[in-house]
């Protein structure tokens, strides 16, 4: 990721790339104090429009707020330096990492309160979980690894940390043939996967854990809309793994995943074991929305112009 052409968005100036570099004795680079966002821009008839960019900044401050983190730009310069970045970078789509971060004033359990650093690069990024398995879905395994206890750190926080449990979930199912992991919380109930939250569909109405140890995701969040106006009774509550197994249809939501189907739960196939009807029709939905062809939606788009 280091060795590209392009700029980078580095508390408040733009720099080149391979010059976007911090000191080995950076504090959350050794204690994982700090929060990040995933954003997209998709390219639409008017150009590249970012994705509901004000709730990423949103969460991206509100994180911050959660673990007393004190960045120095406001939502405007936060906003402002995403636009910058798809332009200096010449991007008609891409990802973003927006990241605050305690920088090397000095090191130990005490953060450096004024010595925050907060940077945003952008790239292009394609199908998190692979284009085949937007369309066929994709196999999934339950880990080993419970999500975190709601007390043992701030789940409504995409703090860097936390993702030290996503690591661990993810290449416990990778390196065992799966696609992706699906992480219980400590009761033994459905959380999110570990970069994505979770959906079933049964018998028409679609189901989707309570947050409690989840991120509360913006694409959760855009898929309720999309099923308020498609009529779809949602139910949020505690799912069972057996209630996945049993479902007609699941899904995973994220900025990076978009809507990937899960067809195999632990060798269970889910459904017919593809792309269900209504996941299919929420994703067509999904991409119609982003790539600006919703004008119900056009207040979710920022163009980049
Ligand atoms: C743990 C977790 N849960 C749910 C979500 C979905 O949130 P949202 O993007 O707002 O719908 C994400 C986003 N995961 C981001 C990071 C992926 C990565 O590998 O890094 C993302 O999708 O950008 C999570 O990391």
């Amino acid at each position: 990721m280091a060795d590209r052409d392009g700029w980078i968005w580095y508390d408040g100036k733009l720099v080149p790339w391979r010059e976007a570099t911090t000191h080995v004795l950076t504090h959350t680079l050794h204690y994982g104090m700090g929060v990040f966002e995933g954003v997209r821009a998709y390219e639409t008839a008017k150009g590249p429009a970012i994705f509901r960019l004000a709730d990423h900044t949103d969460r991206l401050l509100r994180s911050a707020h959660i673990l007393g983190i004190d960045i120095p730009f406001g939502r405007d310069a936060i906003n402002d330096a995403h636009l910058a970045v798809v332009r200096e970078n010449g991007l008609k789509s891409c990802y973003f990492r927006p990241m605050a971060f305690y920088g090397s004033g000095k090191l130990g359990v005490a953060p450096p309160a004024n010595d925050v650093h907060l940077i945003v690069a952008a790239w292009p990024w394609g199908a998190y979980l692979g284009e085949e398995g937007l369309e066929t879905g994709i196999r999934v395994k339950t880990s080993s690894f419970a999500r975190h206890h709601v007390n043992v750190t701030m789940c409504k926080a995409k703090a860097n940390g936390n993702y030290m449990n996503s690591i661990l979930a993810n290449q416990e199912a990778t390196r065992d043939g799966y696609d992706e992991a699906l992480l219980l919380d400590v009761d033994g109930f459905v959380a999110e996967g570990s970069g994505e939250n979770v959906f079933l569909v049964r018998r028409g109405k679609l189901y989707t854990p309570d947050l409690t140890s989840a991120l509360e995701g913006i694409t959760r969040d855009t898929v309720l809309a999309i099923a308020a106006e498609m009529g779809l009774e949602l139910v949020e509550k505690r799912i069972t793994r057996d209630e996945v197994y049993s479902a007609d249809e699941a899904f995973f939501t994220g900025t990076a995943a978009e809507i990937t189907p899960i067809r195999e739960l632990d060798n269970r196939v889910i459904g017919a074991g593809s792309r269900g009807p209504v996941t299919t029709e929420i994703q067509r939905r999904y991409f119609a929305i982003v790539k600006g062809e919703d004008a119900r939606y056009a207040h979710w788009l920022t163009l980049v112009g």
